[in-house]
């Protein structure tokens, strides 16, 4: 037996199993709940077990902090995750996972952040010399190494961690600056502090390790995240209009790839099928009927493959 192998008989065998990481808790974890549902995943997670089977697929879904998902996938004890580009960063596993595509949830960015009372902190460079408390240790040393221009081991400004509630470290004294993530502000607002400089932008990822043990498996998974998020974006537009509007009809409505027309039992008349952007949808609704077109009908998309 390989002395790096443990062996619990109370664990479930994943030997055979990609083993596919994903958030225990947190901002990440109902969205990528949402996801496996979406893409045909199926588990029964017992309470308290950070493994679950799927009883569809030879994968075994492990549950860890969001904080330490790039790291397993990178030294390859895990296959696939999703985590949070932030994570990958703050962790250094960028050389060593391959980003396979972005989620578009868990958006924010990671800011500098200052007392709102203090006029003299307007900008970060106002914070350089000074004490900063934040999680992401490496990304903020990075950032002032820069600011000061001097390799990380010169730099003047102190940066400490701490592992939750950040925001909390200038009002008890610990800080005169924090590094933390901002979505909405009201926390960051909250704490009275507003935001002196962007580090990072960051969204969710999901990611594998640059040496897959399954490729076949997690390019599977890669499309079928990809089909979902594609379902999420687009609706399907269908409409009616006449062939001499229809040139102007589908530079409205170009499509992903090209609209689908069909022939109208009625002369000179066609349909129109055409996948359209939820965001623009009232919008392109709207040149449609002032393009002539009639009975514009939207339909949700449930599924794709792309
Ligand atoms: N307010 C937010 N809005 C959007 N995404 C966020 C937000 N906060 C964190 N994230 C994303 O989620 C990742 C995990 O952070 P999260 O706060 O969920 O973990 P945690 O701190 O371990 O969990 P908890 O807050 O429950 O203790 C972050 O690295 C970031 O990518
Ligand atoms: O701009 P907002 O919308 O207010 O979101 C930002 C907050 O969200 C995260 O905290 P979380 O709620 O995960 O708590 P934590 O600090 O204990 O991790 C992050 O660390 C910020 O505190
Ligand atoms: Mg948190």
């Amino acid at each position: 037996m390989d002395d790096s192998t443990y062996i619990n008989a109370s664990l479930p065998d994943t030997s055979d199993r990609m083993l596919f990481a994903v958030p225990k808790k947190g901002r990440l974890y109902d969205q990528c709940l949402s996801l496996l549902t979406n893409i045909g995943i199926e588990f029964n997670r017992k309470p308290r077990h950070d493994i679950a089977l799927v009883s569809n697929l030879p994968i075994a879904l492990v549950f860890l902090p969001a904080a330490d998902i790039a790291t397993y996938v990178a030294k390859g004890n895990i296959d696939l995750g999703i985590t949070g580009l932030d994570i990958i960063r703050e962790s250094q596993t960028e050389n060593d996972v391959a980003e396979l595509m972005r989620l578009g949830f868990g958006k924010c960015r990671l800011q500098v952040q200052a007392p709102a009372a203090i006029k003299e902190v307007r900008d970060a460079r106002d914070l350089v010399g000074k004490r900063i408390v934040t999680s992401f240790i490496n990304l903020t040393k990075q950032r002032f190494a820069e600011l000061e221009g001097v390799p990380v081991e010169e730099m003047t400004t102190q940066v400490r961690f701490v592992s939750g509630s950040v925001e909390a470290a200038c009002g008890l004294g610990l800080a005169d600056g924090i590094v933390d993530l901002v979505e909405s502000g009201d926390t960051m607002r909250a704490a009275g502090l507003h935001a002196v400089d962007t580090v990072l932008d960051t969204e969710s990822v999901l990611i594998t390790n640059r040496h897959p043990r399954f490729p076949k498996l997690a390019d599977t998974i890669r499309q079928r995240v990809a089909g979902i998020l594609m379902a999420r974006r687009y609706v399907l537009c269908q409409y009616n209009i006449a062939r001499s509007g229809l040139e102007l009809a589908c530079a409205i409505t170009p499509g992903r790839q090209a609209p689908t027309i069909t022939s109208l039992e009625q002369e000179g008349w066609v349909a129109v099928s055409v996948m359209v952007e939820k965001k623009s949808l009232a919008d392109t609704m709207d040149q449609l009927r002032d393009a002539g077109a009639t009975d514009i009908l939207v339909l949700q998309i449930a599924n794709a493959r792309v």
